[in-house]
């Protein structure tokens, strides 16, 4: 079902720092920061040859990584993003394997104009998924 690492989001108290970090240090190409209102969340996207990383920092009042960040005040990594050719398809197959959709179940669209879906960390080992479709023809 899944297909390409699209990204993995590391959440951090201090996004210009992260950046800087990303950019001056490790050498990488960032973006500038982009608010997502309708996600709560201020990113940096940072591209790697073979992948991308999301740089998070909340953005309001209701933020769905506020909890992580109380729970984690240096930050740490956050999620990983895997391709998936349907996203419906899949969403539907893994509720009929009992994994909990995260939210209404309807995907919104993500950062970078396509869907998105998050699966509960607590039917990954831990880790908190996100599916996003992608685009057509791209999935190896
Ligand atoms: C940039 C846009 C977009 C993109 O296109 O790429 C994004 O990536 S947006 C990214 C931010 N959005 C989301 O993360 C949406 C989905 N997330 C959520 O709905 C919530 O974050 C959550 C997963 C429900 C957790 O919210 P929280 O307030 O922390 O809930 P709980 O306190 O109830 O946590 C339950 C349980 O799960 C553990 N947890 C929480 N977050 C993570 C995590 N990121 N990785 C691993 N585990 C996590 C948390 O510790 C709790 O465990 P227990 O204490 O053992 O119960
Ligand atoms: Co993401």
């Amino acid at each position: 079902m899944i297909g390409r690492l699209n990204h993995v989001a590391i959440v951090a108290p201090d996004l210009a720092g992260a950046a800087r970090r990303y950019r001056d240090v490790l050498g990488a190409e960032v973006s500038a920061p982009v608010p997502l209102p309708e996600h709560g969340v201020t990113v940096v996207f940072v591209n790697l040859p073979n992948s991308k990383i999301e740089l998070l920092t909340p953005l309001g009042a209701e933020s769905p990584i506020a909890g992580f960040l109380a729970r984690n005040p240096g930050g740490g990594v956050h999620h990983l993003c895997y391709e998936v050719d349907d996203l419906i398809a899949a969403r539907d197959r893994l509720i009929a394997s009992g994994v909990r959709v995260l939210g209404d179940g309807e995907p919104k669209t993500g950062a970078h104009g396509l869907p998105v879906l998050f699966l509960h960390p607590k039917d990954f080992n831990g880790s908190l998924i996100e599916l996003e479709q992608a685009r057509p023809g791209e999935v190896d």
